[in-house]
């Protein structure tokens, strides 16, 4: 007899193979991950087929950054704690995450410029540049910049988080402090400083890496530490490139939502160094 509720049959219920069936008392998947929550969150705004793939695209990146972020904080203790082992594992899943992130444009490059201008009147000013946890994980990976703080104004909570990531000393700052700690001399204006500033590059720093890349086995933790760093730059650089040239083949060189000049801010972001040493020290080796 088939079961009134689910219509489904005895046969059938012999090939779930003794799998739990009854969750009227018992915790099951979707309340464990909060699906009705996560999946009542894509409410298209325009009667296109494409938004979507563009919200969708959207919020799997802000759930990726939310694990980058958890996982970036993470690292950044344990190198404070000199638990080098712990951080590289986190590291790595970041560079991976990135790495996902890079593959994720593939998807959206899919949508073509005359489907996005469907749906671009319907974002109004709504862009990119105003997402939070982005700004944070700039932040946390050096790159300070005080006016990307405005766009937060307006959330306190929102602004909090981004400021406290501004203030902090970023994850290379920490690591710079692990290799003083080390015994590489390493100026003192670069152990204590303003954190809220942009990284300078220093030629004390430069030596000390060139120490530990001219020597890896005798500082083979600061050495997997410094390719760890330029696995996720270098991770980081692609993502870049690939929002820029999504977004030159989508939109040409319109003015973005979000105010700024578009294609042209995009390109200018390329020129970022995170690590600047890290990539200096190769010309030197
Ligand atoms: C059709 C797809 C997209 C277009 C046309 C587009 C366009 C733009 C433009 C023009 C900007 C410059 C700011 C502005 O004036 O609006 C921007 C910034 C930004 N976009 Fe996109 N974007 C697209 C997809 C994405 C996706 C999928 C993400 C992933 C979360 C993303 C994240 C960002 C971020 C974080 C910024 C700020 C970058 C920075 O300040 O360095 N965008 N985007
Ligand atoms: N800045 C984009 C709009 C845009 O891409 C966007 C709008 C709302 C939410 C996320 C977005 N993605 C990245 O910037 C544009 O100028 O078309």
């Amino acid at each position: 007899m088939n079961s009134p509720a689910t219509g489904a049959s005895g046969e059938d219920i012999v090939h779930a193979e003794g799998a739990q069936l009854d969750f009227s008392g018992a915790m099951s998947y979707g309340d464990y991950l909060q699906l009705d929550t996560l999946l009542s969150a894509q409410r298209p705004l325009s009667p296109t087929h494409n938004e979507m793939l563009f919200i969708i695209q959207h919020q799997t990146s802000e759930l990726w950054m939310k694990l980058m972020l958890h996982e970036l904080h993470a690292a950044r203790d344990q190198i404070r704690a000199d638990a080098l082992q712990a951080a590289f594992k986190m590291l790595s899943r970041v560079s991976r995450i990135m790495e996902q992130l890079v593959h994720a444009w593939d998807v959206l490059a899919t949508m073509t410029p005359s489907e996005y201008t469907a749906l671009r009147p319907y974002l109004a000013s709504s862009s990119g540049f105003q997402s939070w946890q982005y700004r944070c994980i700039e932040f946390l990976l050096g790159n300070k910049n005080a006016a990307m703080l405005r766009p937060h104004a307006h959330r306190g909570d929102r602004l909090a988080a981004v400021q406290a990531e501004w203030r902090a000393p970023s994850l290379y700052d920490e690591t710079l402090r692990l290799l003083a700690r080390r015994g590489l001399p390493i100026a003192q204006d670069h152990l204590e400083r303003d954190w809220t500033q942009p990284y300078t590059a220093s030629d004390t720093v430069r030596q000390a890496w060139l120490s530990v890349y001219r020597a890896p086995e005798q500082h083979w933790e600061l050495y997997q530490l410094g390719e760890e760093l330029v696995d996720l730059e270098d991770a980081f650089r692609l993502w870049r490139f690939r929002h820029v040239t999504t977004v030159e083949r989508i939109i040409g060189f319109k003015r973005g939502t979000g105010g700024t000049s578009g294609v042209s801010y995009l390109r200018r972001k390329l020129d970022t160094v995170l690590f600047p040493e890290l990539w200096a020290v190769r010309t030197d080796l």
